[in-house]
């Protein structure tokens, strides 16, 4: 591990205890199923969620918030309107935004109405699965609703690429997960396939970058951060299995670890991988 990587480690640190100290608020528009969850690991880190869906009050709603949530899992028609008016209002605040564009390969509704949102809001952070940031890509692929394209090949090519192309950073979860700001690509070695046996864990770790977005304005960090806390808390809540337990005991001692993740515990356990930008991926 070199500087670099500890000294990204250091502020993926510092970052946790800002977010514990100052308890960032989080706006999401967010999907049906994972909706609760969602809001837990926000608490569990340290913020405090708010789900706020209507036109007639996202506006008001992300005015108060230091970060915006966009998950399009069980997109509707009604919601699309909430996402605009609530991304314009909040890049016309500066407050940051998150994009989680689940299944965007299953409907060309979903396929329709993220490439909208990309002509109308600037993202900081767009955090996807293989299958959903290969779509976003312009690539062809296999796609099963929501779940994920289990070939990570070229990961890093793409996640800088698309960064590049959209002007944002790009997050891709897996087996490794792949993040870049169109210059340096970073990849995260932590993880635990338990995470893929219940639903929402993607869904959560973009929760949990909107709210390191909601205290950093470096965003690559915030997806760093977001997205290794939940790879190194997957992997712990899987050492803390007994016998006989299974995805559902697997969930409650994942949200134990998010909840008891420290300071120390990015240092201890993070294991990252930093390409700069000079170097070809
Ligand atoms: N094969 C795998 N091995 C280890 N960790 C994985 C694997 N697949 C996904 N993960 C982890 O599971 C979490 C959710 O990622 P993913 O399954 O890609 O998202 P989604 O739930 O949106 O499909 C992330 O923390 C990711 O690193
Ligand atoms: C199963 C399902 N169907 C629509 S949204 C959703 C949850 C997806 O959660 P994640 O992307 O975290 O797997
Ligand atoms: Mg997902």
């Amino acid at each position: 591990m070199n500087d670099s990587t500890q000294e990204i480690l250091k502020k993926c640190s510092n970052l946790l205890q800002d977010i514990k100290s100052k308890n960032p608020l989080i706006h999401h528009i967010t999907n049906y199923v994972t909706i609760n969850d969602c809001a837990n690991v926000v608490i569990a880190i340290g913020g405090s969620p708010v789900m706020a869906m209507d036109k007639n009050e996202v506006e008001d709603i992300v005015r108060q918030a230091d970060s915006l949530v966009i998950n399009i899992g069980t997109l509707q028609e009604s919601n699309i309107d909430s996402m605009i008016i609530a991304g314009k209002k909040a890049n016309e605040l500066k407050i940051p935004v998150v994009l989680d564009p689940v299944g965007i390969g299953a409907t060309a509704f979903r396929y329709h109405t993220v490439q909208k949102l990309l002509t109308e809001i600037k993202f900081s952070v767009i955090k996807g699965n293989m299958s959903e940031i290969k779509k976003l890509y312009g690539l062809k692929v296999k796609t099963k609703g929501v779940d994920s394209d289990t070939d990570q090949m070229n990961g890093g090519v793409i996640a800088k690429n698309l960064a590049n192309q959209l002007g944002t950073v790009v997050a891709i979860t897996g087996k490794e997960d792949c993040i870049s700001d169109g210059q340096d690509l970073y990849t995260i070695l932590n993880g635990e396939t338990m995470l893929t046996s219940i639903t929402g864990t993607g869904c959560m770790t973009t929760s949990i970058i909107g709210t390191f977005l909601g205290l950093s304005n470096e965003s690559v960090y915030a997806a760093i951060a977001g997205t290794m806390l939940m790879g190194i808390a997957g992997e712990k809540a899987h050492q803390l299995l007994r016998e006989n337990e299974g995805s559902g005991s697997y969930k409650a001692k994942l949200m134990d670890c998010i909840n008891l993740f420290n300071k120390d515990t990015y240092i201890k356990e993070g294991r990252l991988y930093v390409e700069k930008g000079s170097q070809s991926v």
